[in-house]
């Protein structure tokens, strides 16, 4: 990839951030915290309490790694399609790979992109969440002080599996959620372009617009388990893994799963079900250890 093209992306993947930065504060206070009545009341809060600084929190390590995630999203999506198709990209105009080619590869990008991800991620979702106003003298200082103590504390308290907490989400959320953004970028650019031609901007911009809502719309629900299963641990773990934490005790699948580990094997009534707090009935799954 040529230094202008690099340098290119991480401009306007920056700018993109520093649009979307305020939003993604309010979504994962959302997904995390109990104190917000909505979006509105949650902005309200935060303006008041934090400034319009509150919005910003967590923002720098994702624009320094910007370039770097989606090097490794566009680099691996594209060379996976050469291997799979066995077309350079300046051939794929004439000969157009298939929808499942591009579906594999973005599934590949997303995949080592989540792994790249995943460090940055939990750091900016932690600071994202520490609710303190910015530089106030004279009050408490927040646990972490910046992306860099942020960093260090995790690697110092939890070791370095602790800066991947939540990265199996991650994984799980931006895999087949790349794919759907690929397939449906190169469909809509397909559809509206002649013969032969390149896209135009606008048509680009198009598609790459309602390709990000498709694949956040497929990605949201993962997302609001990797945010608490990355804010997990701070104090005492509550979530066993990524299944404990989609598991709601009241769910139907949650009684059934209880049922069948029970010890006795005995079925319970539901009035009488008292579901463990954890791992809440994925023992004969065998996806989880034991108790
Ligand atoms: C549709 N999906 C899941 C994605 N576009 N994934 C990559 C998002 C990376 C971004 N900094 C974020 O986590 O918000």
């Amino acid at each position: 990839m040529p230094v202008e093209e690099f340098v290119a992306g991480w401009i306007s993947g920056a700018l993109g951030l520093v649009l979307g930065h305020p939003f993604d504060t309010v979504k994962v206070r959302l997904q995390t915290q109990t104190t917000y009545r909505g979006i509105v009341d949650c902005m309200v809060k935060i303006y008041r309490h934090e400034s319009l600084l509150g919005f910003f929190k967590g923002m720098s390590f994702p624009i320094a790694s910007i370039a770097v995630v989606n090097s490794v999203l566009f680099g691996v999506y594209s060379n996976t399609l050469l291997l799979l198709t066995a077309t350079s990209h300046q051939e794929r105009r004439a000969q157009p790979p298939s929808y499942m080619h591009i579906f594999l590869a973005g599934c590949t990008g997303g995949f080592l992109q989540a792994y790249c991800l995943a460090p940055f991620d939990l750091i900016k979702v932690r600071l994202q969440n520490q609710t303190e106003p910015v530089a106030q003298p004279g009050s408490p200082p927040p646990q972490y002080q910046g992306p860099v103590h942020c960093a260090a504390s995790i690697f110092r308290e939890e070791g370095y599996r602790g800066l991947f907490r939540g990265a199996w989400a991650l994984m799980l959320r931006d895999t087949p959620t790349m794919g759907i953004y690929f397939i449906t970028y190169e469909g809509l650019c397909h559809q509206y372009t002649p013969e032969g031609q390149n896209p135009s901007s606008a048509t680009v911009l198009v598609a790459g617009g309602f390709a990000g809502i498709a694949s956040w719309v497929a990605a949201t629900p993962l997302d609001v388990i990797k945010s608490r299963m990355q804010m997990d641990g701070l104090r005492r773990r509550v979530y066993q893994g990524v299944l404990d934490c989609m598991d709601n005790p009241m769910s139907p699948l949650a009684r059934i799963l209880q049922w069948l580990s029970s010890p006795s094997g005995k079925a319970q009534t539901p009035s009488t079900l008292q579901v463990p707090p954890s791992p809440r009935g994925f023992v004969l799954l065998g996806l989880l250890p034991g108790p």
